[in-house]
């Protein structure tokens, strides 16, 4: 699992750490690794142009330390002060090792770049205490420094800990403001939200964990791995036989938008579970069964996919759901109707799939601002009614009530193609029915589906019903749990 921690879970962590460990021994960890990282991306050290943009903090002085480093085995390295301090043993460790230090760089005194440029330019201004967006020095600096390339072309950016700017805990980006943009990052202890969140996370570029020791707590926030998808994936036992592993009732689609029916039956049917159910018009089943003649028709199941391309029979369609007590996937025209399951103590478990679009009007808000702060606006949803969301776009959320989010990293552009939202529903509806929690089925079922239509795609365009298709291979695929 990859795992997010709040700043205060860092900070406490580290000063349990630091309490235990000789006076700057924690910063020299992180140092040491950023250097390494650094050593790595440039492929070498000797001879190498290092530019380090120093804040006030000590995000400062991991970048100086790192630098000194860089320049005991033979990097130029150059380092400018752009707060009104600086990590004063930094300094004069990156001195002693023959680096060069500029200091009181400010907006309107930015030094010449170096002769020849610079083959790196590493990002010490803020990490975990920075407030969002740049200072003007900084920006000014950020600047020279970026035009400051080699005859190779434009500097590499190294992030220490977290781009400077963007909001740490949020992962969003400062309004109006500016922000540093890394082609690595390299963080420390854990990673941060803004490391696993958008559109902070692209800021990001890569990201490179150095770990320190700490004792962390559970985290609030998670990307799976395949590992982790492996163990919670639901496998059949040697006695199951297919009401044992599940059933899955889809009421989607209509005589309007049979594809809805067939797509989301895709992706319930991809193997995960024992049997599939539809319900839907008699035009629309049959059209179901012809492609999917293992489909059957109305009768008991586990949980429920209800709403997309449903139309005008999604309210009907979602009070019918509701009423069995099982958990249902609340997709497309259904979520405008979550009122007819009554409060949300009555509700059967929910997951949630709404877009952008979808969620900014459930929570009365711009589509904008949820794509601006989706964190938020996910936490939010999955608080207000007491369901799983799973917020959909290039990097899908899947929010808890309880506040636990985990973000999806499969997946690839092509996934935006129309249907794909479908076959989702039906894998989420899947795993339901197999039998795990709301939030592991959301997440899990969107890991695959992210992670089917990389493979369908391969670097080529896809249809949703490809990605349907890759599912088995991906599970085959999965590391042995
Ligand atoms: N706490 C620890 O034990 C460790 C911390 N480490 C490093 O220390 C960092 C945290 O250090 P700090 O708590 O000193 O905080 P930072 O260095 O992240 O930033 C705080 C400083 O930046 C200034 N500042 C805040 N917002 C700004 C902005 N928008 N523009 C310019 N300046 C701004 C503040 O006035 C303050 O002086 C971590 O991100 C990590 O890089 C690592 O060395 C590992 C150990
Ligand atoms: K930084």
């Amino acid at each position: 699992m990859r795992c997010a921690h709040t700043v205060e879970q860092v900070r406490a962590a580290e000063s349990q750490l630091m309490a235990r460990l000789p006076e700057g021994a924690l910063m020299q960890r992180a140092a040491t690794g950023l250097g390494h990282a650094v050593a790595e991306l440039l492929g070498g050290v000797y001879g190498r142009r290092v530019l380090l943009l120093v804040g006030s903090g000590d995000n400062g002085g991991d970048a100086l330390l790192a630098g000194a480093m860089l320049a005991r085995r033979g990097a130029r390295v150059e380092a400018w002060q752009l707060g009104e301090r600086w990590h004063d043993d930094g300094a004069a460790a990156l001195r002693a090792a023959g680096g060069r230090c500029v200091t009181a760089v400010s907006a309107t005194a930015t030094p010449a770049p170096a002769a020849g440029g610079y083959d790196v330019v590493v990002d010490g201004v803020t990490g975990i205490g920075g407030r969002p967006g740049l200072r003007d020095a900084a920006r000014a600096a950020l600047d020279v420094a970026l035009a400051a390339g080699t005859a190779g072309g434009r500097p590499l950016v190294v992030a220490v800990d977290t781009p400077s700017g963007v909001d740490v805990e949020t992962g969003e980006l400062p309004e109006g403001a500016d922000h540093v943009r890394a082609d690595l990052t390299v963080t420390f202890g854990t990673h941060k939200p803004v490391h696993l969140v958008e559109p902070g996370a692209s800021a990001c570029g890569a990201v490179h964990l150095v770990d320190l020791g700490l004792d962390l707590p559970p985290a609030p926030l998670e990307a799976l791995q395949p590992g982790d998808v492996s163990a919670l994936l639901p496998r059949p036992s040697l006695e199951a036989h297919k009401y044992t592993r599940g059933v899955v009732g889809v009421r989607a689609g209509s005589t309007t938008y049979p594809g809805a029916a067939l797509l989301s039956v895709a992706g319930a049917a991809s193997g995960l579970v024992g049997m599939v159910r539809y319900v839907g018009s008699d035009a629309v089943a049959r059209t179901v069964r012809e492609q999917h003649p293992e489909v059957v028709g109305e009768g008991r199941v586990q949980s429920w996919v209800v709403g997309s391309g449903s139309g005008d029979d999604a309210a009907q369609h979602l009070r019918q759901a509701g009423s069995d007590g099982v958990p249902v996937v609340v997709d497309a025209d259904a979520l405008a109707h979550l009122e007819i399951l009554g409060a949300a103590e009555q509700r059967p478990p929910l997951v949630l799939t709404p877009h952008a679009g979808e969620l900014a009007r459930l929570l009365d808000v711009e589509r904008e601002q949820v794509e601006e702060r989706q964190l938020h606006h996910a936490r939010e949803a999955a608080a207000r009614f007491g369901a799983t969301v799973l917020l959909k776009g290039p990097h899908t959320l899947a929010a808890a009530p309880d506040g636990r989010v985990r973000v999806t990293t499969t997946g690839t552009p092509w996934l935006a193609t129309a249907g794909a939202g479908d076959v989702l529903g039906g894998v989420v509806g899947a795993l339901l029915a197999a039998g795990l929690e709301p939030l592991d089925a959301a997440s899990v079922g969107s890991w695959l589906h992210g992670a089917a239509a990389t493979l369908a795609a391969a670097g080529g365009p896809i249809v949703a019903g490809d990605v349907a298709r890759a599912l088995p291979a991906v599970v085959r695929g999965l590391p042995l749990a």
